[in-house]
Parts: C-alpha cells; sequence; structure tokens
C-alpha cells in the first residue's frame, strides 16, 4: 500500500512546498514546523487504519459512548532528521511509546556509502504497531536498515513507515525488502543526484532543520 499525498487534493501538501522552498528553508523554525505538520497530517491518515474501542465517557450532563484507540502505535525515528517528523506524530498519538535508532551515511575513500548504525532504544515491540518516521526515503537504505533491526529483535504486527520526500528508486527498494510495509510518502521524485540525494526534493533535511554538519 502506498499513500502518496502529492496525488491528493489536502493542504498538506503546501507544508510539503514549503519544505522544498529554499528561500522559506532559511527558517530553520519553519522547516521543523512544517516537518511536524506533515507528521500530524500521517497520523491522523494513519489513524484511521488501527483498531477502535467502544469508552463510555462521563460529561457534565450525562454519559457518552465514544470510539476511542485500542492501542497506541509505537513511534520511530531516525536521528536527526527524523526527530521533528516524529514529533508531529507525538502530537497526534500523544501517549505513545517511542523508539529512536542512529543511522548515517559513512562514506568510503571510494566516495560510496555504506549505513552505519550506532543506538537503538526502543520499548517492546512484540505484537505492536510501528510507524517508522524518516523525512527522506533516498536510497532507502537507512530505512531498511532500520526496520529490519527491529524486526530481527520483535515481531512486530504493523509497520508504517512515513516521509516527506521519497525517491522511486527507495519505494523500490523498500517494496522489494519489507513488502508488507505501508507507505506514507508526501511524493515521489523521480531522480537523485550522483551522491545518492533527491532531486528535486529539498536538499539536506537534517541540515535545514539541525545546521550543517561537519
Ligand atoms: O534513503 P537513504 O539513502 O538511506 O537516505 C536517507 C537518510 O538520509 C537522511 O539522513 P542523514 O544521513 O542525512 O543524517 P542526518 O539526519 O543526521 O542529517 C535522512 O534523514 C535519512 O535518514
Ligand atoms: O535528498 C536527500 C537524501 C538524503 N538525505 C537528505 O537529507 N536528503
Amino acid at each position: 500500500m502506498i499513500f502518496n499525498l502529492s496525488k491528493t487534493k489536502s493542504i498538506a501538501n503546501t507544508f510539503v512546498a514549503e519544505l522544498r522552498d529554499q528561500e522559506i528553508q532559511k527558517d530553520s523554525m519553519r522547516f521543523r514546523k512544517n516537518l511536524e505538520r506533515v507528521g500530524e497530517f500521517f497520523a491522523y491518515e494513519i489513524s484511521k487504519n488501527l483498531a477502535y474501542k467502544s469508552k463510555e465517557v462521563t460529561t457534565p450532563l450525562g454519559l457518552s459512548q465514544c470510539e476511542v484507540l485500542e492501542h497506541q502505535p509505537v513511534l520511530a525515528t531516525i536521528l536527526r532528521a527524523g526527530l521533528p517528523l516524529q514529533q508531529g506524530l507525538l502530537n497526534i498519538f500523544d501517549q505513545a511509546e517511542c523508539c529512536f535508532i542512529s543511522a548515517y551515511r559513512k562514506v568510503e575513500k571510494s566516495g560510496d556509502f555504506v549505513i552505519q548504525m550506532d543506538y537503538v532504544s526502543t520499548p517492546d515491540l512484540d505484537g505492536r504497531v510501528l510507524i517508522m518516521a524518516d523525512p527522506m526515503l533516498a536510497t532507502g537504505q537507512s530505512m531498511v536498515m532500520c526496520c529490519k533491526e527491529l524486526m530481527n529483535r520483535y515481531n512486530i504486527s504493523e509497520l508504517h513507515i512515513v516521509a516527506a520526500i521519497a525517491s522511486t528508486e527507495g519505494v523500490m527498494h523498500v517494496r522489494a525488502n519489507l513488502p508488507k510495509a505501508k507507505l506514507w510518502l508526501g511524493a515521489i521524485d523521480e531522480e537523485m543526484t550522483s551522491k545518492s540525494y533527491i532531486v528535486p526534493g529539498l536538499g539536506d533535511a537534517g541540515d535545514l532543520a539541525y545546521g550543517e554538519k561537519v
């Protein structure tokens, strides 16, 4: 299942347009805020697919039978750029437990890169719905490695992947390696640079949110 926001009429497309805009990107607070708003939008969309239970709520004037989420999903992300996107999801799934993974592209002498994963901090994921959020799905290598690491450790019941912008290659890589994952994407761009940056994409999401890394 692939949900492609750019093919729908939604105010959330404006958030993605602002994320891409090099003038608006100069305001890093707005960049982070727009990632958060994209996270909030996808949380709402994903919530339509989760399980609900009936709950009796006492109001000042009587009793109301309400439909509430049965179980909170677990919200995972990949440092750094994933943090504001995860925060957006957490604004909606406000009692969710969170998982943090550190992974980055380690460039080798040849110019090629491998994904270096250093740190995983997670609650128990057995039988849980996991939402993995990372703004950029470029080659898809970071996403696949991090999800596989968690899937090797736990029996995850359902995997949702959220990205603001994906490349066609990244989507294919995820589909080939995580066939059961549901993809929630802001847009899918066709091209990548020789350094595997998405074109037109938005540039370096981590740097735009938190400053250039040295
Ligand atoms: O699909 P891939 O080719 O694996 O690339 C995507 C990864 O690149 C970005 O992180 P980056 O490595 O730039 O780290 P940062 O968030 O710390 O800047 C992004 O947030 C993903 O984690
Ligand atoms: O286009 C890309 C690819 C990887 N990481 C980013 O931040 N942007």
